[in-house]
């Protein structure tokens, strides 16, 4: 069996906001096995930042617990979660924003191994950036250079390396290819991809796009106003996509490698406000399978078997009831 390095169980996040409680995350449940990737999808605002910055407690968590490596890092006092921040790390979404204009490549590389008093040397220090660089494909010409000066694709390659250089076991990566050119977004993500192998890394994966996902996933969950409606492995979600939402998702994208044709779903209507949601399904309004039974009781996320994982009160049983 595989190992576990990280589990969520019954994660919540909720923010106070002047119109009620935002339901972010809202029982939130999933595993991710050592040296994976899980692809976390869903539209803007279905709340897939707020699970990765809650899993690395970048945000405090409503209720829920965090297992990593077999520990509830939630009950983790200030320094153990000093020790603990080490093997979590994050690159964002947009390596501009997320960079300090005015330090150097040098500089903002070796910020943590600065913060964790890594090195007293700083002859050695220097080198580790220069290694890390080197491992990103960042020429060693650019350590003293500034962020503005280079172009997206090594603004996240910076990003990364700064990720990498406390040798870190898990990173969420937050849309680390949607502010760039697509021409660059195939670059970075086979480096993430060669960085995985030679580290044995394990991933979170976020993005909106589940064309992006479906290349670098082994597993995808998709998410719904702050809920995991499926998640699966690729292959069986993209041949066979269980839930009315997914079905919708993946309507919409291209499937090379699975030999489907698909009817194109158009989704009516917006996504319903994340504050104060009321009972049952979330999808509710949207969905052209709906029953009366789904406006009033909340699917769980149910075992379909093969590992497979859907929240719908009709899995491999869905008639059409509207259009
Ligand atoms: N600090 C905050 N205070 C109040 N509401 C917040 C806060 N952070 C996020 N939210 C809200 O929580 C919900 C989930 O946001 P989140 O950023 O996690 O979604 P997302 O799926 O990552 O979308 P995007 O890709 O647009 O970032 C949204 O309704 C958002 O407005």
């Amino acid at each position: 069996m595989q190992e576990r390095l990280l589990e969520v169980r019954n994660l919540k996040k909720y923010f106070s906001t002047k119109k009620g409680l935002l339901h972010a995350v809202d029982d939130v449940n999933f595993f991710i096995n050592k040296g994976e990737t899980l692809g976390l999808a869903g539209e803007s605002g279905c709340g897939k930042s707020t699970t990765g910055r809650v899993v690395l407690r970048l945000l405090e968590a409503t209720e829920g617990e965090i297992i990593f490596e077999g520990k509830d890092i939630r009950a983790f006092n200030k320094d153990q979660m000093r020790v603990m921040r080490k093997e979590m790390q994050i690159v964002f979404q947009d390596p501009f924003a997320s960079l300090n204009p005015r330090l150097s490549v040098s500089e903002i590389i070796a910020e943590p191994l600065v913060v964790n008093k890594v090195y007293k040397d700083k002859i050695e220090m220097r080198k580790h950036v220069s290694k890390l660089m080197e491992t990103v494909g960042l020429a060693e010409r650019l350590i003293n250079t500034y962020p503005h000066e280079l172009d997206g694709g090594r603004r996240q390659r910076i990003g990364i390396a700064r990720a990498l250089a406390l040798n870190p076991k898990f990173i969420v990566q937050d849309e680390p290819v949607s502010a760039l050119d697509v021409s660059i977004q195939a670059q970075i993500l086979n480096l993430m991809d060669d960085l995985q192998k030679e580290f044995g890394l394990t991933y979170m994966f976020i993005s909106h796009d589940l064309s992006v996902v479906k290349h670098v996933s082994d597993r995808i969950a998709v998410m719904y106003l702050g809920k995991i409606v499926e998640l699966s492995d690729y292959t069986s979600m993209f041949k066979d996509p269980k839930h009315p939402y997914t079905q919708a998702l993946l309507s919409a994208i291209p499937v090379p490698r699975i030999d489907v044709t698909r009817e194109r779903i158009i989704l009516e209507g917006d996504v319903p406000s994340p504050i104060n949601p009321p009972e049952g399904c979330r999808f509710y309004g949207r969905c052209r399978y709906r029953q009366d039974i789904c406006k009033e009781q909340t699917p769980e996320l149910k075992d379909v078997g093969d590992l497979r994982f859907v929240a719908c009160h009709f899995t491999n049983n869905l008639k059409e009831t509207s259009k």
